[in-house]
């Protein structure tokens, strides 16, 4: 069970996140929604341990994860991954060594500064990438792949940490349709096949009701949505998107022009 506990973070005399408290059941697809500056961000960075509480305590499985130190808070690194809206990977190496970098936690820092990865780990890195059908990348680099290629390797590098939570910041908030469609495809999976807990920052209320078992509608910091999907009424929707919620219910944004597009041929395989 992850837990929060009245959990809030001020930035000077504005509360970011306010007093919220909520128990997530292992195993659960999560969707935290709400408008721009609603403290979703700063929420998942908390539960990471990128970020600090000012009040309030996490726990995981019945012990304090906020406010870890050193060794400690690697480890919870390593069990609590984390994706990003931007990939966050390193576009100048090959999409097997963006891969094995999930393992640092496991591997003395020696090792993986001389590029040392075992034959375990080299053969896992390939187990995951073929998973979600981008093996055939392993040499690229990974900053000439499409967005949903670069997202998936980014996920393959999560799963590589052997995580017990994946926190993911907006993922697809960079992808068009058809790649939102394959990133939440694979979130799905690596929820449903291996029981890993899923909380996913999402800015389409249509992506989040049709993935997410449950959703948490933030506001202003505050919890003001708490339950399954489908007993989210329109009118609570509208309340919670304000003047963004005609945005929120349309069909997500398409892509951004990218680079890697004109420049690799393998965009076409997504
Ligand atoms: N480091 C910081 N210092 C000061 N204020 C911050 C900081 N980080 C976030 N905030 C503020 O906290 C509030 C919540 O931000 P957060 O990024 O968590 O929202 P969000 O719901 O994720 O928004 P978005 O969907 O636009 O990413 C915002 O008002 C933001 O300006």
């Amino acid at each position: 069970m992850l837990k929060l506990e009245g959990v809030t973070m001020n930035y000077g005399r504005r509360a970011a996140v306010d007093d919220v408290s909520l128990d997530l059941r292992p195993g659960s697809f999560v969707g935290v929604i709400g408008r721009s500056g609603a403290g979703k961000s700063t929420l998942l960075r908390m539960i990471n341990g990128l970020a600090q509480p000012t009040g309030g305590r996490i726990l995981w499985q019945g012990q304090q994860v906020s406010g870890l130190r050193g060794a400690a808070r690697r480890r919870w690194h390593a069990r609590c991954a984390m994706v990003f809206q931007q990939f966050n990977l390193a576009g100048r190496l090959d999409v097997l060594t963006n891969t094995l970098t999930g393992r640092l936690n496991h591997v003395p820092l020696h090792r993986s500064l001389l590029g040392l990865w075992s034959r375990e780990d080299r053969a896992m890195a390939f187990a995951a990438l073929e998973r979600f059908d981008i093996a055939d990348l392993a040499a690229q680099r990974a900053g000439q792949l499409s967005g949903g290629q670069q997202q998936r390797v980014a996920i393959a590098r999560a799963l590589m940490q052997e995580p017990e939570i994946i926190l993911a910041d907006e993922p697809i908030a960079s992808l068009d349709p058809r790649n939102t469609a394959v990133v939440m495809d694979t979130l799905a999976r690596i929820n449903r096949d291996d029981g890993i807990t899923v909380v996913c920052n999402l800015h389409s209320l249509e992506i989040a009701r049709r993935y997410c078992d449950r959703l948490v509608g933030l506001s202003a910091g505050r919890v003001v949505f708490d339950g399954p999907a489908r007993d989210l009424g329109e009118d609570a929707a509208r309340a919670l998107y304000g003047i963004e919620a005609e945005a929120a219910a349309a069909t997500p944004p398409q892509e951004q022009p990218q680079e890697a597009r004109a420049k690799s041929p393998s965009y076409a395989q997504v």
